[in-house]
């Protein structure tokens, strides 16, 4: 463990600045005390599983909705107190670092200290870790200080996010006893929520009174489903990759030489790839889901990216951006199936270097068509999760490596008659996830601490703070406790009704739903992505500004304007091409000058945040 951690850090002027900034909070949250209401029972988020889910979580499965709303009356602040007594609370990071999370125990800390000041908010340094080691920090104000809205977990760290085995569960629940907390707040994505979800129940079972609690924080956007629309860390995290993205394009138009190969981490799901891809335009996206879903081979998808080599190279383009999950790996089906059979053996303790020997021979003779160096990280040990290491694999080089060849043997054989293609490869993943919170995940977090407040206080185990009406303003938010529970599955074998139920149920990521408008908004424009460098740069996070509010953009699509940039841009390129033919006449190309003055209008919208207000503009 770190020995810096939690210490007071010296800031720069723009962390001292955004220290000061003051999230914002529903009405609901605005005062010391808040109206419970509970709704309606929970089962589970897929009804062929409920029976499953009930019997794994006797103790907590079925429990109600409940909705945190403006009280009728308002008390004063000495009664409030009076009827508040004081609590102790714990909290860890569990899950990966993901921009926000100092917020969310900021929310917590502001919220505990406000019904009673008497009240102790730990924090476990070191995360599971520290749980297990009964190391804690007490969270004051002075401590938070150079924290608030701040990026990183380095305020207490975070090793392995896992609290399973019954070693992990037991030294857990040892140290809610010891410390007689009330509640133990778990700040993670699914793996995190999952394992919440167990130690509620658990405790429940042996009467412990620790409340646990889940939070959903994690850059990948995958724990989405009916009750949670997004998660801490991924609005941020798509912003700095959609800015890094569109630098690379800028770049690549500039020289007009090299194809990027971009990998975004985000784990099993592409939600960050999609967003990122509508924020910042790339010539290529590959999405896990879409290979999956028509199953394409690694040489189908190759010949995909070849295919649209040589379209640009017929306009005379020898550049291009491509953007890939880091997931889009275990999507092929091929690669599937080798990855399914290394994880077997690493859960039989084959060790790396054995494993090559030790596969099937349809399996052997994949893992030998590969290049030396994905071969190394295919067998690398597994996640918490038992499953591989996805931001280990260099997807991006073995795609660069393979269209390298292709395109080659397609010069080779004459069919190809530009000029050579040139690849670079990025990966991006800790270079967004260490950044500073936008104010729209700072302010969530700081909400999400404040509502697990209200859980602990209201007696809920077993519940994940929610706030849903995500793409309206602050003050229209809405807050809700939902059970983990209503959440969980179970993967089924095969579709269809001879389906069997395998593994034990958790909370699975949401992959990209591919019947979204926001899915066909992307569709629909790839040919124009991939043709006519219709690059946005959408620029650094906006922290005040008319920019500062934006929302991911797959949170407010429904608001057309997105569309309507796009409608107008490519009416705008369309017009100027037909004016400009070669050998056009002075009086056209007087015209096409005169409609350039816009230019300027339009270059303003394609850097303008998504949602503000779009400059008017006019063609001549
Ligand atoms: O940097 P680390 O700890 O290897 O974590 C990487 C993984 O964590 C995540 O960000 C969250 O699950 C994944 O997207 C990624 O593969």
């Amino acid at each position: 463990m770190n020995a810096d951690l939690g210490s007071p850090r010296e800031l720069t002027g723009l962390q001292r600045r955004r220290a000061l900034y003051q999230p914002e909070l529903p009405p609901c949250l605005q005062g010391t005390r808040v109206r419970v209401e509970f709704g309606e029972s929970t089962t589970s988020i897929d009804p062929k599983c409920a029976d499953i889910v009930a019997q794994a979580f006797p103790q907590t499965f079925g429990q109600k909705l409940v909705h945190f709303l403006e009280p009728n009356s308002m008390a004063s602040d000495t009664q409030a107190i009076k009827e508040h007594p004081p609590i102790r609370v714990g909290v860890l990071f569990s899950g990966r670092q993901s921009p926000g999370g100092h917020n969310v125990i900021w929310g917590i800390h502001d919220a505990m200290k406000a019904r009673n000041p008497h009240n102790v908010l730990l924090g476990f340094v070191g995360g599971t870790e520290g749980l297990f080691a009964k190391k804690t920090m007490e969270i004051t104000n002075d401590v938070l200080s150079s924290y608030k809205n701040q990026g990183g977990f380095d305020l207490l760290g975070r090793t392995v996010d896992q609290i399973r085995t019954k070693e992990q569960v037991n030294a857990a629940m040892s140290t809610c006893c010891d410390l007689s907390l009330d509640g133990l707040i778990i700040i993670g994505g699914v793996t995190s929520n999952s394992d919440a979800a167990q130690l509620a129940e658990t405790f429940a079972k042996h009467n412990c009174k620790t409340k646990v609690i889940g939070v959903p924080v994690t850059l990948s956007g995958d724990l989405k489903n009916q009750f949670v629309e997004t998660t801490v860390g991924f609005d941020t995290v798509c912003k700095v990759n959609s800015q890094l993205i569109s630098n690379v394009c800028l770049d690549a138009v500039s020289a007009g030489k090299y194809y990027y190969f971009v990998r975004l981490m985000g784990g099993k799901a592409s939600h960050v790839a999609f967003e990122c891809a509508l924020q910042s335009h790339p010539n290529m996206v590959i999405l896990g889901e879409e290979v999956a879903l028509s199953k394409l081979t690694l040489m189908e998808i190759i010949n995909k990216i070849c295919d649209g080599v040589e379209a640009r190279a017929a306009q005379g383009k020898y550049h291009g951006v491509l953007v890939i999950p880091e997931g889009l790996i275990e999507s092929i089906p091929e690669m599937y199936a080798l990855m399914q059979e290394i994880n077997n053996l690493h859960i039989n303790n084959v060790t790396e270097d054995e494993i090559p020997s030790q596969l099937s021979p349809w399996a052997a003779a994949l893992f030998k068509f590969l290049p030396p160096f994905i071969r190394r990280e295919l067998v690398l040990h597994q996640e918490s999760d038992n499953s591989a290491q996805l931001s280990q694999i260099d997807t991006e080089q073995l795609l660069a490596h393979l269209v390298e060849a292709e395109m080659k043997r397609r010069t080779k054989e004459g069919n190809y008659k530009g000029r050579k293609f040139s690849s670079v490869c990025h990966f991006f993943g800790s270079q967004a996830r260490g950044s500073l919170p936008s104010n729209f995940d700072s302010n969530y977090a700081y909400v999400l601490g404040h509502i697990c407040v209200q859980i602990v206080a209201t007696g809920l185990n077993g519940y994940m703070a929610t706030v849903t009406n995500l793409k309206d303003s602050t003050n229209k938010w809405r807050c809700a406790a939902v059970p983990l529970t209503a959440m969980m599955s179970v993967r089924r074998h095969l579709r269809g009704p001879g389906a069997v139920p395998i593994g034990r149920p958790v909370i699975h990521p949401s992959p990209i739903d591919l019947k979204a408008e926001s899915y066909a908004v992307l569709r629909e424009k790839a040919s124009s992505f991939l043709l006519d460098d219709f690059y946005r740069t959408p620029g650094g996070i906006q922290f005040e500004g008319p920019g500062a509010n934006t929302k991911p953009i797959t949170l407010t699509i429904e608001d057309q304007d997105y569309l309507g940039d796009i409608e107008i841009l490519q009416d705008y390129l369309n017009k100027v091409r037909t004016i400009l033919k070669p050998g056009c006449s002075r009086e056209i190309l007087k015209a096409a000058i005169s409609s350039m003055a816009s230019v300027n209008d339009v270059l303003k919208v394609m850097s303008a945040p998504l949602n503000t207000e779009l400059p008017l503009y006019h063609f001549n």
